[in-house]
């Protein structure tokens, strides 16, 4: 096992006028045997990041430390590190058991030994009973738990997983994601995770890295990155339906947007005065789609409201009056879209 650091590491594709930047000074420290979860939107950079870790892309600058040891210049095979593919990538013509034991076998471990990490890792995996199958006869979330077979009887310092879960349907995925916090508990070895899905993101990391356009917006714990985003990136791009960020609140500062989660608002007998526009029930509970009344036109501002199911459904274009619990408001910069901790 290993920690790993990340000291401003940048990537450009391409050289001279036609360079792209895509990663912009990425600094992270991943203490040894943490579950680090990297999410953001298509493009902003994750796998790119990820690869660089792996070792299957080069660092344009700055420095990555796998336990201690500057990686920029090893190949992937000497970084002790096992990566799991969201295609999965395992070979069609091979047995599970050929597959888990494909690597080990090109390393010269002994037969013996093979085959004691391959039978433990599928006891882990629930995989016994499908060694001899070819990947064909096997379904997704079987096929998956392989590649996280073929991953984990190498041993390594570090598993890289980049959005390993996206080929598998909702219900496999939540099921998997329980699957590996079983075995990043029962293994214990650094773990870094690409997806582009926020609740993939809570509910696996035990600190997240939220990218945005190639710049690490905010590293922390999900609970820290929910009830205190960075910025207004974090706050929209965490949490579903996303915080409201209002220019036009009743109370605003000129410069500063202020932030309210829809579970915050209460529905009270005074308060910032909403013309109702939409309600939708989604089961446990109902969102209200609210529109002020104070501002002159159509300024395009929604005040999206979470409330229960049993709650009272106010009739589209009726007043609402609601509430920001005080302690959940936040304020962040209307040009920077930095967290503002006084107003
Ligand atoms: N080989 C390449 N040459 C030039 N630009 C590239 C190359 N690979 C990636 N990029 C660019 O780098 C940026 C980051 O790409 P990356 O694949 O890391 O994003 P991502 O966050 O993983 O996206 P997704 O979730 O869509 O996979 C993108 O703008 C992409 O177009």
């Amino acid at each position: 096992m290993a920690s790993i650091e990340l000291k401003n590491v940048i990537k450009r594709y391409g050289t001279g006028k036609t360079a792209n930047q895509v990663i912009h000074g990425v600094n992270a420290q991943i203490k040894d045997g943490e579950f680090i979860v990297i999410v953001g939107p298509s493009g902003c950079g994750k796998s790119t990041l990820l690869r660089m870790v792996a070792g299957l892309e080069e660092i344009s600058d700055g420095t990555i430390s796998i336990g201690n040891r500057v990686v920029n210049d090893l190949e992937p095979s000497e970084r002790d590190i096992a990566m799991v593919f969201q295609n999965y990538a395992l070979y069609p013509h091979m047995s599970v058991f050929d597959n888990m034991a494909y690597g080990l076998k090109i390393a010269k471990v002994p037969e013996a030994e093979i085959k004691t990490r391959v039978d433990k890792a599928a006891k882990i995996l629930e995989l016994g009973a499908y060694l001899d199958r070819k990947p064909k006869a096997l379904s997704g979330g079987q096929r998956q738990r392989v590649a996280m077979g073929r991953a984990i009887v190498r041993q390594p310092q570090v598993f890289l997983f980049d959005e390993p879960l996206s080929n598998l349907d909702a219900k496999l995925r939540a099921q998997t994601r329980l699957e590996i916090q079983k075995l990043h508990r029962e293994l214990g070895i650094t773990s870094l995770f690409v997806t582009h899905d926020q609740v993939e993101a809570m509910t696996l990391a035990q600190r997240m890295i939220v990218m945005n356009g190639g710049v690490m917006e905010q590293f922390g714990t999900p609970e820290e990155v929910y009830t205190r985003p960075a910025t207004t990136f974090v706050a929209s791009f965490i949490g579903s339906p996303p915080m409201n960020l209002l220019k036009n609140a009743p109370d605003a500062k000129a410069g500063v947007i202020t932030g309210v989660r829809p579970e915050h608002l209460d529905i009270t007998p005074n308060g910032w005065s909403l013309a109702v526009e939409a309600v939708e029930m989604l089961g446990a509970e109902r969102l209200i789609y609210g529109r002020w009344t104070h501002t002159q036109g159509n300024d395009g501002e929604v005040v999206i409201i979470r409330t229960e199911e049993s709650a009272a459904v106010p009739a589209i274009g009726a007043t609402l009056h609601v509430t920001p619990r005080p302690a959940k408001i936040h304020h962040f910069d209307a040009n920077t879209g930095r967290r503002l901790e006084t107003v």
